[in-house]
């Protein structure tokens, strides 16, 4: 049986400067810490992972620090055990520990890179997508006034963006979510609440229902998928999830409760391009619409976005902006480029894009070679 004859796994901690801060409910992020994860062959062919954990644990439970414990003290080690025939297998090998889906991911990513490459095929195949284009939206974080919001609204319109995501928290909602539609009546326009509302609100978060919008990503608590569905009783605008779906029968369970009509799926939330893959086929099945989220990646993470989208039941726009949304310079060669809000899917091996070497070194922070 043929193995992927992993030799070592290099973990590089790596420290990048945001072009512009970006906020959300819960907070302010200008300087982005994360790990990039290159898993090696004996043959010397990369694959590259990266890992979507901020530096806080606000979004999820994990951090900066807690991926690199649990890489080096608990998966690397696991990795060891015995050698892989093909990438699906790395979940599996995971599960005995229990969550850090966004470390799990990091190795994940980068075994399946390195997987298509030894295969000689682009990620986005190896994967079983099949669209050669992706659309893609954006997603907007909260402003200062609403001013500076419509004005970053109109100029994402004119970059043809394929639907505008604003991040919404309580008394910077309603009112301004009816000033962007009226400014923009025929936009595909939708809202993120980072879990800032409770049912108390309902009766707030109805009076979104007259705008428009083509969902509102996780109203309620992070881990919730009861009052969701309640919610979305009382709601004619789809309530997507984000931040309560982190496996497979989290994202059957919100299904069959009536918790959502969308979701978004994250490789780092849900553990890999594995766990991503098998949400995406159940959706099909339940005719569920999904989209490919955003964790405000550099070149890698935004490449392994890019190849999951092309799988079929991503449906709707996701949050993969280009590379000079988001940063001066990235770490990969050529840059996303978006145009007229469309991705080209890479027809290359592996990721399809190449690192700089010369990027990624300067952004280095500290760098950790193991042996598999
Ligand atoms: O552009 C992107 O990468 C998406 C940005 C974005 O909306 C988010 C990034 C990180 C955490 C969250 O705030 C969030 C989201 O909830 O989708
Ligand atoms: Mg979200």
């Amino acid at each position: 049986m043929a193995v992927i004859p992993l030799e070592k796994i290099i973990l590089r901690k790596v420290k990048m400067r945001m072009k512009n801060p970006f906020t959300t409910s819960f907070g302010t992020l200008q300087d982005k810490e994360f790990f990039i994860v290159e898993a090696v062959n004996k043959e010397g062919q990369s694959g590259w992972g990266e890992s979507v954990a901020f530096s806080a644990p606000w979004y999820t439970e994990e951090t900066v620090k807690t991926n690199e414990h649990v890489i080096k003290d608990f998966l690397i080690p696991l990795l060891r055990k015995r050698p892989l025939e093909h990438p699906d297998e790395v979940s599996e090998r995971f599960s005995p520990i229990r969550r850090n889906n966004m470390a799990k991911a990091a190795l994940d990513g980068a075994i399946w890179d390195l997987y298509a490459k030894e295969q000689g095929l682009p990620l986005s195949l190896a994967l079983g997508g099949e669209k050669k284009q992706i659309d893609v939206g954006i997603s907007i974080g909260i402003q200062k006034d609403i001013s500076l919001l419509l004005g970053k609204v109109g100029d994402a319109i004119a970059k043809g963006f394929k639907r505008i995501k604003i991040k919404i928290k309580p008394g910077f909602d309603v009112n301004v979510i009816k000033r962007v539609r009226e400014a923009f009546p025929e936009t595909p326009l939708m809202a993120d609440a980072n879990s800032a509302y409770t049912l108390k609100d309902i009766d707030h978060l109805k009076q979104l229902d007259h705008y428009n919008l083509m969902m509102i990503e996780q109203p309620l608590l992070h881990d919730d998928i009861v009052d969701h569905a309640a919610l979305q009783k009382a709601l004619t605008t789809p309530i997507c999830l984000d931040e309560s779906i982190h496996s497979l029968d989290d994202a059957k369970h919100a299904i069959s409760l009536g918790s959502c009509k969308i979701i978004n799926v994250k490789i780092g939330r849900v553990g890999g391009l594995t766990v991503a893959k098998q949400i995406h086929d159940y959706c099909r099945t339940k005719d569920m619409p999904v989209w490919c989220g955003g964790m405000l990646e550099a070149g890698v993470g935004r490449a392994h976005n890019i190849a999951l989208t092309s799988l079929p039941q991503f449906i709707l726009p996701g949050d993969t902006a280009g590379s000079s949304h988001y940063w001066e310079r990235d770490i990969i060669e050529p840059k996303v480029i978006v145009r007229d809000g469309v991705i080209e899917v890479p027809q290359t091996p592996g990721i399809g894009y190449a690192i700089d070497q010369e990027a990624l070194d300067a952004f280095t922070v500290s760098k950790d070679v193991f042996d598999v």
